[in-house]
């Protein structure tokens, strides 16, 4: 890949960037990378999609509470399989205690699909709000494309085609005394039920329907929570994990030595306004030069240092590191003179030479005709 295709690529992704456990995904990731001319609308981003099943009242939805809760630098959504429940005729509804919404046949997986299809292509979706009082479905809310997207559901795991959406599998295991304890509390409290009526329910489907088609799908997990919320060690190995994943830029897996900065908003904000055409020249040079600070700061961060010890004004020893001495900064004619002031603002005396490259010919050779180094 030439320096211009690798800009290209750059320029078409975004600031971040996702890859998933799956081969097959990591092939096509590789395919467009070798193929920079693809198209722009064959090179939207990939949200990041966790599946999470379980028990009922395993603690599925405290755990991707708390996932969000520290993913909160990130757009993150939330989508229940419990908005895909069938919808029932009144006449159905006089039957409900006789209706197993443990199997897999209570859900409307069809439309999960398409709903999910929209929202990995950057769509935004209405989706439907369960009312476990009513039976129904009749507020919808707008959920918009986002960089994560977390679907929880005891039954999440039944499909392929729903699984193979995901990049990670996350099972909550909670024993089933306490799903059952819970299940009675939360029930009574929040669904308005009598207990003797959950109880009936739990025995005759919520049970099997556990044994025969959720607990054989903990198979296809990737990672197995015990003790769901209260495990904060695995959701702190998830989070990092999630956060690693969608830090790593496609130009990470070909250049080994290259480092991409972790986007947040404020990063976002300042690409937006850099790209929008409305902006005014003065606003334009104000966030480039604050986005070259940036970059500056990150890649003196990768400089080699060495340690050193200084008497603090109270006199007491502290341990920290030295600049690296004798830098220099090469400037690239045309490319690279926009981050010179940002350099030296940085970099207390620092001395810059210059360099120019071009292509030469039809292969697009690179050659350096001139260079003044200091
Ligand atoms: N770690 C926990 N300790 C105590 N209660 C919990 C815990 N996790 C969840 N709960 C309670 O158990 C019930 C079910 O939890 P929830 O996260 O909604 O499970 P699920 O989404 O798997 O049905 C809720 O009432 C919730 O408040
Ligand atoms: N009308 C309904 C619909 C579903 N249920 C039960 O909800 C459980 C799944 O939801 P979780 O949030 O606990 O995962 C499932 O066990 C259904 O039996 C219901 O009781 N009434």
């Amino acid at each position: 890949m030439d320096a211009k295709s690798a800009v290209e690529l750059m320029e078409s992704s975004n600031e971040v960037h996702f890859s998933g456990f799956h081969m097959d995904g990591f092939e096509q990731r590789k395919a467009s990378i070798e193929q920079p001319t693809t198209s722009e609308t064959d090179m939207y981003e990939q949200p990041f999609v966790i599946g999470v099943a379980g028990g009922a009242a395993s603690g599925k939805t405290a755990v991707c509470d708390m996932i969000i809760q520290q993913l909160h630098d990130q757009r993150v959504v939330l989508v229940n399989q419990d908005s895909f429940y069938n919808n029932f005729s009144e006449e159905e509804l006089t039957r409900v205690q006789d209706y197993n919404f443990d199997h897999p046949d209570a859900f409307d997986t069809e439309q999960l699909l398409r709903v999910m299809d929209k929202l990995k292509h950057g769509e935004a979706v209405d989706i439907p709000k369960y009312d476990f009082k009513t039976y129904k479905s009749d507020v919808l809310r707008r959920v918009n494309p986002s960089d994560v997207i977390i679907l929880e559901g005891i039954l999440v795991f039944h499909d392929q085609r729903v699984r193979e959406l995901m990049n990670m599998k996350i099972f909550v295991d909670t024993d089933a005394d306490v799903r059952l304890a819970r299940r009675i509390r939360r029930d009574t409290n929040e669904k308005g039920r009598d207990i003797g009526a959950v109880l009936d329910q739990y025995s005759k489907f919520v049970k099997p329907a556990f044994d025969d088609f959720i607990l054989p799908t903990k198979k296809y997990a990737d990672i197995i929570i015990p003790r769901g919320g209260d495990n904060h060690v695995a959701i702190d190995l998830i989070v990092q994990h999630i956060r690693t994943k969608l830090g790593q830029h496609d130009l990470c897996k070909i250049y080994p030595n290259l480092y991409v900065i972790q986007s947040t908003f404020q990063i976002r904000g300042m690409h937006t306004l850099i790209r929008d055409a409305q902006t005014t020249k003065h606003d334009f040079v104000f966030y480039s030069d604050r986005l070259i600070r940036l970059v500056v700061e990150h890649g003196l961060g990768h400089l080699p240092f060495t340690e050193k010890q200084v008497l603090t004004p109270t006199g007491s020893v502290y341990t920290g590191v030295d600049f690296c001495k004798r830098l220099c900064g090469v400037s690239v004619i045309r490319s690279g003179e926009s981050m010179e002031n940002a350099l030296r603002a940085c970099c207390k005396g620092i001395k810059i030479g210059k360099i120019l490259i071009h292509r030469e010919g039809d292969n697009g050779q690179q050659v350096c005709p001139s260079a003044c180094m200091p």
